[in-house]
């Protein structure tokens, strides 16, 4: 049974790119010609688990008070032990499976030891030896490439500790310490800033729709460390500096370039690289040192006596491949299939959703799915209109995120048919949507429609239309002159007049053709 699973996965469907990258002939870069350029990423995504990876304490957000969820495990308390959440290991096999990884029937935990404050063990449990999954792919469309993805591993979150100046005083937060992270590393197979901003940002688009990870830079709930190095093309590859703790895509870009200048002045000057790790000052976009190889601390990774090796079987890994939620790339797919145009794809797809969203559903398809309800037995096109232009621009303008979207399905279904079928206007519409979100009402547009009088009247025979047209025209007597010597602009002048006293209840086409028959 696991041997089978485990074939299966080898032979997943996504084509194999692994070399096919390698064969591209990669173009100069204006910004340095004759170089070329490589990147690889690890990229550390706190699981969405309502519990830490080793105690069952909640795990918590940055709004959270300090030192409230710590158990006296997170404490690292003498005599306490870690128990591993099954969860975590449930999202980082979804995690592993959407990015085509192999997922190891046997992994284990080891202790990585340096001594810092935020963590009171003096020792990570990660997953150093044998991670639980291996090897990967994540597609970058608009590079036209697939980086490879060299492992996958479990581990636990630090503490946070905060230094305040004036007071000379260190704050010790351990709300995340033992929190969960994933550590993504890919194979350095990117090539530019740009190769490395889609490859983070398509990876956050699938932690998010997998429900493994908010994905949230600036939360801290994904932050990456970059790995640089330059080379002559068909040269081996340079020595690499490792850029820690980036939580922006933008500055990880600007990084990537600040040290892919320095490292060819150095190479210019007959210097070479030293392999580093370093920092990135936000203010000067530069990166500065931290410690140098010779430097780096010997972590004495050493497996951990107190947690057993973990067992993943065949028939776990089936069931939850047999549930995968849609991946970016399928959703993306289906929407431009329904219609959409890829802009509107993206625009659904990477809805901001807010930053707290239960724990346990997968994220990023919020947008989507209510797309999905809304444009179900409708014309895609006008569905998408009303959710992109009309309800998120109305919720932009009021700095609400889509999770503050108090509008249902069922509501804006209602309205779309409203206008569709001309029983009230767009105009109208829009009102009813404002009103809406404005009185956070759960009342049915045709309700709201009919006590704002913003029903288009049944007269077939467009008496109410014609009343409205002529008394525009007695009301405007030097406009309408105008429009009878053939200025034809001003008619619209008129036709505002129609629409202010019909409440918007006209029809501004046929308001405009009466108005001209008036008028002839
Ligand atoms: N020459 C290179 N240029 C750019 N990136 C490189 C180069 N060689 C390796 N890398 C990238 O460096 C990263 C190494 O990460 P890995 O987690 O394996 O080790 P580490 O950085 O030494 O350890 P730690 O997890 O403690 O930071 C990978 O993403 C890999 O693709
Ligand atoms: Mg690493
Ligand atoms: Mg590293």
């Amino acid at each position: 049974m696991l041997a089978r699973t485990r074939h299966c996965l080898r032979l997943s469907k996504v084509p194999n790119y692994r070399h096919a990258h390698t064969a591209r002939t990669v173009g100069e870069d204006a910004r340095w010609p004759g170089w070329r350029v490589v990147v690889g990423i690890e990229v550390h995504a706190q699981i969405k688990s309502r519990e830490k990876l080793f105690s069952n304490t909640w795990t918590s957000d940055l709004a959270q008070v300090s030192n409230m969820h710590v158990s006296p495990y997170d404490a690292a308390f003498p005599g306490t032990l870690p128990q591993l959440n099954p969860r975590c290991v449930e999202l980082g096999v979804r995690t592993a499976i959407a990015l085509n990884a192999n997922v190891h029937h046997r992994s284990a935990f080891d202790r990585k030891h340096y001594f810092y404050a935020d963590l009171p063990s003096g020792y990570q449990i990660t997953q150093h030896y044998a991670p639980f999954a291996t090897g990967g792919l994540l597609e970058l469309p608009n590079a036209g490439k697939a980086v490879r993805i060299h492992q996958i591993q479990l581990e636990q979150d630090t503490g946070k500790s905060t230094f305040d100046a004036r007071r000379r005083l260190s704050s010790i937060d351990l709300n995340r310490a033992g929190t969960g992270l994933m550590e993504i590393v890919s194979e350095p197979d990117m090539e530019s800033p740009e190769e490395a901003g889609e490859y983070v940002r398509a990876l956050q688009a699938l932690l998010r729709s997998v429900g493994s990870s908010n994905g949230n830079m600036e939360q801290g709930s994904l932050r990456c460390d970059v790995n640089v190095s330059v080379n002559k093309p068909g040269e081996p590859l340079g020595t690499r500096c490792e850029i820690k703790n980036i939580n922006s895509v933008k500055f990880m870009m600007t990084a990537i370039a600040s040290e892919v200048f320095r490292h060819i002045e150095l190479l210019d000057q007959g210097q070479p690289v030293a392999q580093e790790t370093r920092g990135f000052d936000e203010q000067k976009a530069e990166t500065y040192a931290l410690r140098s190889k010779e430097d780096a601390p010997d972590y004495r990774y050493m497996p951990d006596p107190n947690i057993p090796p973990l067992f993943i079987d065949g028939t776990y890994i089936t069931n939850i491949r047999n549930h995968m939620p849609e991946l970016p790339s399928a959703t993306k797919a289906r929407l431009m299939a329904m219609g959409l145009t890829a802009r509107d794809a993206d625009v659904l797809m990477t809805v901001d959703i807010g930053r707290e969203v239960g724990y346990d559903g997968a994220l990023g398809q919020g947008a989507v799915s209510y797309f999905d309800q809304l444009a179900h037995g409708r014309d895609t096109k006008v569905a998408v209109n009303w959710i992109i232009h009309e309800l998120l621009g109305q919720l932009a303008l009021r700095h609400e995120t889509f999770k503050d979207n108090t509008m249902s399905v069922i509501q804006m279904g209602e309205l779309v048919d409203l206008v569709q079928s001309k029983k009230i206007t767009g105009t109208s519409g829009k009102t009813i949507l404002r009103h809406i979100l404005t009185h956070r009402s759960s009342e049915m547009p045709s309700t709201i429609a009919a006590k704002l009088q913003l029903l288009v009247s049944p007269d077939t025979d467009g008496t109410a239309l014609e009343a409205w047209c002529t008394e525009a025209i007695e009301a405007m007597p030097r406009e309408s002159e105008a429009v009878r010597k053939g200025n034809v602009n001003v008619l619209n002048k008129l036709l505002g007049h129609v629409m202010r006293t019909s409440r918007g209840r006209a029809d501004a086409q046929t308001a405009k053709a009466t108005l001209q028959r008036l008028l002839s």
